[in-house]
């Protein structure tokens, strides 16, 4: 089990969202930006490593949302959603191929790896 963590980060009723660089099995799929936990590393230090990574961004991270597990077929994820504020650094984009900021109820027109359907139907919803 691959475990992950990821952000929510909220600006002006609008949602961060990063596309995935066309390589592998996820190629081109929009995902919440954070990665992989590292041995000896908090959630929530992992969250500020990976957004400082992949976005040059400093975050605030923030409450826990949900955690939800898949299975990917030769690897499976629990991929753990945390709130997290933007508190410092210029955005850049390292790793992603584009990021978006985008309204909750637009997000589900966007094609996301499939770990985080149901959660982005939940947060489109509005119930978090
Ligand atoms: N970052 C992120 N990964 C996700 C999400 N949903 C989901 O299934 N994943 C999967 C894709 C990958 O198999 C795995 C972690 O992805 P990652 O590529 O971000 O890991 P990482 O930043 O540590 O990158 P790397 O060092 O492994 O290259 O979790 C999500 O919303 N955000
Ligand atoms: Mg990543």
């Amino acid at each position: 089990m691959v475990k992950v963590v990821a952000a929510v980060i909220e600006q002006n009723g609008k949602i961060l969202i990063c596309r995935r660089k066309n390589k592998d099995g996820s190629a081109g799929k929009w995902e919440f930006p954070g990665g992989k936990q590292e041995p000896g590393e908090t959630e929530r230090e992992c969250l500020s490593r990976e957004l400082m990574e992949e976005l040059c961004l400093v975050v605030q991270p923030g409450d826990k949302i949900e955690a939800v597990r898949h299975d990917y077929g030769s690897f499976s994820v629990e991929v753990a959603f945390y709130r997290a504020k933007a508190v410092g650094g210029e955005m850049k984009l390292m790793v992603h191929a584009d990021a978006a900021w985008v309204q909750k109820e637009a997000l589900c027109g966007y094609d996301f790896l499939e770990a985080d359907i149901g959660f982005v139907r939940w947060l489109a919803e509005g119930k978090r």
